[in-house]
């Protein structure tokens, strides 16, 4: 086959979440093969994928999921073997932050260690000049911000188990990029959000309290800290940003929002 119509593949972790969700559908449009990793749930948990699912039998099924979790390095290596990506989105998290302080050890797991395990199974499989790496970094790094507004170059001051298990990941991939040569990049993107966002997230909170409230299922919203500030991208261009930063950013970070 000519290299130059052969499709690029891609690998996203975290692909049944708001933001796979987006990028999955943003890489399909572009003519890419696509391959997810999902975890195993008793149920279903593919409602965002749902309307872009193909089934593996159907020739030339450019989608597909493959069960996975950041915990297991076998089965990523497996995965990341099998389907040889040209390119990986790291987008798999323990993502709500306040759930990081109940579950902190999960977290640093799944978000620190699980980037490590990605970037090592790259480089044992000796993928480290047909694979880049996309690492979704946070604005969350920022935590208490020594500058407003903040810049690459701003100093991180992580304030959360979340915000310091990506801050391991954020280091994580800049040693791999500076010790083996690897494109990896760090995007690093403020708060986003979409119909997709979970229902745990504060505007999905607001929306189904309210809706709530109207049809006289509840009386009251209980709100947490209503004096943050924050940025309000939407999910789906920053899909684009994602692919962007990757392609183009040259291994390095970007900032991306929309203030
Ligand atoms: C702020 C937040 O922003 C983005 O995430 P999002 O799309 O907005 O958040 P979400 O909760 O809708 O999706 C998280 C996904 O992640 C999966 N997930 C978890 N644990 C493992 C896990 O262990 N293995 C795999 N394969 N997937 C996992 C989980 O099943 C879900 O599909 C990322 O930058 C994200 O990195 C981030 O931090």
């Amino acid at each position: 086959m000519n290299p130059q119509t052969t499709p690029k593949v891609a690998l996203i972790t975290g692909i049944t979440g708001q933001d796979g969700s987006y990028l999955a559908e943003f890489l399909l449009e572009k003519g890419y093969t696509v391959h997810g990793i999902k975890r195993r749930a008793s149920s279903f948990n593919t409602a965002r994928v749902d309307h872009i699912y193909q089934d593996p039998h159907v020739d030339n099924a450019r989608f597909k999921l493959h069960y996975g979790d950041l915990s297991d390095s076998s089965n990523l290596t497996r995965i990341i073997q099998e389907t040889q990506p040209d390119e990986i989105y790291n987008l798999g998290a323990q993502s709500h932050v306040a759930v990081s302080f109940e579950s902190p050890e999960y977290t640093a797991d799944v978000d620190g260690m699980g980037t490590l395990r990605m970037l090592e199974a790259i480089r044992i499989l000796g993928l480290e000049k047909k694979t880049r790496f996309y690492q979704a970094s946070t604005s969350e790094l920022y935590g208490l911000v020594q500058e407003t507004p903040q810049r690459e170059t701003t100093p991180f001051y992580p304030r959360s188990p979340y915000a310091v298990a990506k801050l391991y990941a954020y280091w994580i991939c800049v040693n791999y990029r500076e010790a083996y040569g690897m494109y990896a990049c760090n995007g690093i993107l403020f708060n986003h959000e979409s119909p997709r966002r979970g229902e745990t997230f504060v505007t999905r909170k607001i929306t189904r309290g309210m809706a709530n409230i109207s049809q006289g299922l509840e009386s009251c919203l209980y709100m947490g800290n209503i004096d943050a500030l924050r940025d309000w991208g939407h999910a789906n261009d920053l899909a684009q940003a994602k692919q962007h930063a990757l392609l183009k950013a040259n291994g390095y970070v970007v900032n991306v929002s929309v203030e």
